[in-house]
């Protein structure tokens, strides 16, 4: 099973050899503006995925929302690190 820090590195992979296809790519390449609609678009499913819906549909939708924040960070260039000094 992936974890959190193999996503990560995962990403970091990705924009650096850019592969045809990548949704990650298309994201970073779309820019913090549209990265950050991303974040709010899915932390608004995850509110409603934990009023509403079961928890596989939670986990589902907090595990989109942490991708995106993922690419995020990688937009910024930013790395797991520097989170991690704030936990
Ligand atoms: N974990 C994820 C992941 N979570 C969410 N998403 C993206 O986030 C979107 C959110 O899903 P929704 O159901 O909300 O989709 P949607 O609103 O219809 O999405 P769009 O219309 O915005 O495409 C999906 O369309 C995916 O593009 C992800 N995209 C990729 N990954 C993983 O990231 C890695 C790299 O992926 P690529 O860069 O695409 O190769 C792979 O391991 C993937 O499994």
């Amino acid at each position: 099973m992936k974890s959190f820090e193999d996503l990560f590195a995962e990403l970091a992979a990705r924009a650096i050899e850019r592969p045809e296809g990548s949704g990650t790519v298309a994201e970073l390449d779309a820019g913090i503006h549209t990265i950050g609609k991303k974040i709010i678009e899915e932390a608004g499913e995850v509110w409603i995925a934990a009023e509403y819906q079961d928890d596989e549909q939670v986990a589902e939708e907090v595990s989109q929302l942490l991708y995106h924040l993922q690419v995020l960070l990688l937009a910024r260039g930013l790395t797991l690190q520097d989170v991690y000094r704030y936990l």
